[in-house]
C-alpha cells in the first residue's frame, strides 16, 4: 500500500499545510494539541475538503484539488475509528459488527468475521448491547466494525485518548496484534509518546499546521522539539524473562538488558521500550548503594547544548542509544566529554503507555 496525502487548508485563524507518504504499517501522526492531526486526518477520511490538494492510495487519485477530484467518503473504503467508539447503542455487539460488514465489497463480506472477533477477544460480547461494555470493550468491538468493513486504510484519532490507563494497557496489546497480524495499514492519530513509541513503524511529527519531523520512532522521539516530560530514547529489544511476583520483565537490548514493570508480555517477543531523558543520570563510576534497577555501560557519542542551562548527552550503549538530560554544571563537574565512558542510570523506563 502506498498512502500519498499532501493538504492546505485555511480553518479560521489556523493554517494546515501539511502532508506525507506511507508504504504501509502504522503511520503516527504526533504532536500537541492543536498542531493539526485531527484536521488532516479528517481531511484524508473525506469528512473535509482542503482549498488545495491531492490524495492517493495506491495510484489511485482520491482527492486532486487541481482537477476537482474529490471522491467521497463512503468510496473511499477507509476504516475511522474515534476517542468514543460511537456504537449504535440500540443494538448489540454482534448487529453493530454486522453493521460494518455491511459496507465491505461482497467478495469480503463472509471471510473475516472469526477472524477480526478472535483478534480482538471480544467473542464473549457478541450478545451485550455497548451499554454494558466498558471503555476498552467498546473501543475493541469500535475497532473490529471498523475492520469489518475491510478497508483499505484504517484512520484511528486517539482511540484510547478517553480510557483510564489500566484500559489503555488492557487494548494496546489488540492494537499490537492489529498492526502485526493484519496487513490494513493504520494511520493513528496521538498525542502520547508512550503510544506512538509502542505501536508506530513511522511517526510524522506536527506542530502550528506543518510536518516538523518525520522518522522512525527512535528518531523522532528523541528530537528536542518533543514534548519536555516525555523526550527521551525508544529502543527495541526482546523479553527475555518475566518475573511474576515482582511484576517485572527483562528485555534484552543489543548490549545490555533492562528490566522494566510489566509482567503481561510474552518471553520471546520483540518490545519497545521508552526512556525520558530527565529520568537518566549520568554517572562516572558505577554507582552502588542505588534503588535504580537499571544501569547502562556506554560511550558519550554527542553532548548537545539544550538552552537553560541544560545539556543532551547522547549515551551510545552497543547498537542503543540512551538520551540523558542533565545541568551544564553537571557536564562540567563530571568534565564529561566524547567518547568518555560512563555509566547511565536510568530512574524509569516503561513498556507501553
Ligand atoms: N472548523 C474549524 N474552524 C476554525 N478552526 C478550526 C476548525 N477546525 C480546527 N480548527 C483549529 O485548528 C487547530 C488544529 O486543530 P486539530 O483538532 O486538527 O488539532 P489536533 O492536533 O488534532 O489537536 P488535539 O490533539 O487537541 O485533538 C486548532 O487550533 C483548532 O481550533
Amino acid at each position: 500500500m502506498t498512502l500519498i496525502v499532501q493538504a492546505r487548508q485555511a480553518l479560521g485563524e489556523f493554517v494546515l499545510d501539511a502532508g506525507f507518504t506511507s508504504d504501509g504499517g502504522v503511520t503516527a501522526l504526533f504532536g500537541p494539541s492543536g498542531s493539526g492531526k485531527t484536521s488532516l486526518v479528517r481531511l484524508i477520511a473525506g469528512l473535509s475538503k482542503p482549498d488545495h490538494g491531492r490524495l492517493m492510495v495506491d495510484g489511485e487519485v482520491l482527492l486532486d484539488t487541481e482537477n476537482r477530484i474529490f471522491v467521497p467518503k463512503h468510496r473511499r473504503r477507509f476504516g475511522y475509528v474515534f476517542q468514543e467508539g460511537r456504537l449504535f447503542p440500540h443494538l448489540s455487539v454482534r448487529q453493530n459488527l454486522n453493521y460494518g460488514r455491511w459496507f465491505a465489497p461482497k467478495t469480503m463480506q463472509t471471510e473475516n468475521f472469526d477472524r477480526i472477533v478472535e483478534l480482538l477477544g471480544i467473542g464473549a460480547l457478541l450478545v451485550r448491547r455497548p451499554g454494558k461494555l466498558s471503555g476498552g470493550e467498546k473501543q475493541r468491538v469500535a475497532i473490529g466494525r471498523a475492520l469489518l468493513c475491510a478497508p483499505r486504510l484504517l484512520l484511528m484519532d486517539e482511540p484510547l485518548a478517553a480510557l483510564d490507563d489500566q484500559r489503555k494497557a488492557e487494548i494496546l496489546p489488540y492494537l499490537e496484534r492489529l498492526r502485526d497480524e493484519t496487513s490494513t495499514p493504520i494511520v493513528y492519530v496521538s498525542h502520547s509518546v508512550s503510544e506512538v513509541a509502542r505501536l508506530a513503524d513511522r511517526v510524522v511529527m506536527m506542530k502550528d499546521g506543518r510536518v516538523e519531523a518525520v522518522g522512525t520512532p527512535s528518531e523522532v522521539l528523541s528530537l528536542p522539539s518533543t514534548d519536555r516530560r516525555d523526550a527521551g530514547a525508544v529502543l527495541t529489544g526482546t523479553v527475555e524473562t518475566i518475573d511474576i511476583p515482582h511484576w517485572l520483565a527483562t528485555i534484552r537490548l543489543s548490549q545490555a538488558q533492562i528490566v522494566v514493570p510489566n509482567a503481561r508480555v510474552e518471553e520471546g517477543r520483540s518490545v519497545r521500550v521508552h526512556i525520558p531523558e530527565r529520568d537518566v543520570m549520568v554517572a562516572t563510576q558505577r554507582p552502588e548503594g542505588l534503588s535504580a534497577l537499571n544501569i547502562l555501560e556506554g560511550i558519550i557519542a554527542a553532548i548537545e547544548p539544550d538552552g537553560d542551562g541544560m545539556v543532551r548527552i547522547r549515551i551510545r550503549c552497543g547498537d542503543d542509544m540512551v538520551l540523558a538530560r542533565i545541568t551544564a554544571l553537571s557536564v562540567e563537574r563530571l568534565d564529561l566529554k566524547l567518547e568518555k565512558p560512563v555509566f547511565a542510570v536510568i530512574k524509569t523506563v516503561a513498556l507501553e503507555r
